[in-house]
């Protein structure tokens, strides 16, 4: 049993050691963990009284009846209903969910914004900025794009989103989310995903915060089908990390807002509702560091598709056209021969909102900069700016490292809307599609390479 320090110190279970302290990996694995030792029931869920007095509490978070049912049996001080009495609506103007159509915002177009400026007194409710809306939370299809910016910690209030799991990819800044299944740090480079209903509070372990999050009102997020790349290469599933259990028993006012079909509540209660001392299931939130994830790319001739840099694909009810993909563009080697190496000219049925970690993204060489943000809606045209196509047009094409830069896409199958935030609030880059005017046309009849 540890004990963490600081003024919100959970008891944590022993689990992990080196770099895994605190975790355990493996992607979707049935995990099981103690904070207190004992505290699971082992060989059945429900045994007629629990260790130390605790209550069991499933939290499932598919039907019952799924294919593959995901679920985790929590064993905890007081069970979830003493964590919630009357609800009282509350307003948190920035954060919007799907259908979320904005009279006199046009979505139709090819969108970049520079990097939100970091505010004051914001926390993970207040500071998330909802960028685009896709599908419909109600009907648990689609999702959203935010920018968080956090500057203060959650005291004595805990959050949970009934709508979404959530995935968030820090840009700026060190993050500690306290759930009720353990404690995930994050940092630029890492991300983090909390599955619906899971009940948190954020705090900043380094500030100011910002980062990009992508809220799936669908299906939970999976490792893609790898195809005929086999096992091994892109994410591997033993660099996934649940947390080990860890709670808190504090008899202190505190709050819990919950997120319900787009709407927000909150409710007071008498204790932190963080008690869960032991857990066991497939149903738990975890983090990846993305510099852990192996590109798999074109070794001869040619730009493949994107989608070989998937790194966790949440399924649409169509097969193999994702309510959402998320795709790393991460530092790699370039070899291809008589190619033209960054993305191609395209249109795409699937919308494509993209963030900047760090670094240069190749076919943006500019404007696309750090915390920035870029939107390139369903069959809207795209791809290299003038700089980025006269520079591989007639670069040398030896081998060349793609070095410091870390871009992702999240691609919804959906369209997306703009906010009324992103389209007149935000630092939208007017110019933008200016990156493309430039480009001259070179065809002249004749058959040479120009
Ligand atoms: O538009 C983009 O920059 C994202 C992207 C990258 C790529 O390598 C191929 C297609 C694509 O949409
Ligand atoms: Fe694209």
């Amino acid at each position: 049993m540890n004990e963490m320090t600081g003024p919100n110190a959970l008891t944590q279970a022993p689990g992990g050691t080196g770099p895994h302290a605190g975790y355990m990996p493996g992607f979707g694995n049935d995990f099981e963990t103690e904070a207190l030792p004992g505290a699971l029931p082992q060989g059945r869920n429900s045994p007629q009284k629990c260790a130390y007095g605790l209550y069991g509490e499933q939290l499932s978070g598919t039907a019952f009846t799924d294919v593959r049912p995901e679920r985790t049996w929590c064993y905890r001080i007081r069970p979830s209903v003493k964590h919630s009495h009357r609800y009282v609506p509350v307003d948190l103007p920035y954060w919007k969910s799907a259908p979320n159509v904005v009279p006199g915002v046009t979505s139709l177009g090819q969108y970049r914004w520079d990097p939100l400026p970091h505010g004051d007194g914001l926390t993970w409710l207040t500071g998330m900025h909802t960028m685009t809306t896709a599908g419909d939370v109600n009907t648990q299809v689609g999702m959203a794009t935010h920018v968080y910016l956090v500057t203060d910690s959650m005291i004595d209030a805990y959050f949970y989103s009934a709508d979404s799991e959530m995935l968030v990819v820090p840009q700026d800044g060190r993050l500690r989310f306290c759930t009720e299944l353990g404690v995930i740090d994050v940092e630029p480079q890492e991300i983090a995903i909390l599955p619906r209903g899971l009940v948190y509070r954020v705090e900043v372990l380094e500030g100011p915060c910002r980062g990009f999050v992508c809220e799936n009102y669908g299906a939970k997020f999976d490792l893609p089908a790898r195809g005929p790349i086999g096992a091994n290469c892109m994410a591997n599933p033993r660099d996934f990390k649940a947390p080990v259990a860890a709670f808190e028993d504090r008899e202190v006012p505190s709050t819990v807002t919950i997120k319900w079909c787009g709407q927000f509540h909150v409710t007071d209660i008498g204790q932190s509702p963080l008690d869960v001392v032991a857990w066991h299931g497939n149903y738990a939130p975890y983090k990846y560091d993305l510099r852990t994830y192996c590109p798999v790319g074109a070794i001869l001739f040619d730009h493949p598709d994107p989608s070989i840099f998937t790194v966790l694909t949440a399924p649409s009810a169509h097969p193999g056209t994702a309510n959402i993909d998320f795709v790393l563009f991460r530092d790699r080697w370039m070899v291809a021969e008589d190619t033209f190496r960054p993305p191609w000219y395209h249109k795409n049925i699937m919308s494509e909102l993209m963030g900047n970690i760090f670094g240069q993204y190749d076919a943006k060489p500019q404007g696309f900069v750090p915390g920035g943000v870029s939107l390139h809606n369903m069959m809207l045209p795209h791809g290299p700016d003038k700089t980025a196509f006269e520079g591989a047009s007639n670069a040398d094409l030896g081998p060349e490292k793609l070095a410091d830069t870390m871009s992702f896409m999240f691609e919804t199958r959906f369209p997306q809307h703009l906010t009324e935030f992103a389209g007149k609030e935000a630092p939208l880059q007017d110019d933008y599609i200016d990156c493309w005017t430039s480009l001259e046309k070179k065809f002249d009849g004749t058959p040479g390479r120009k």
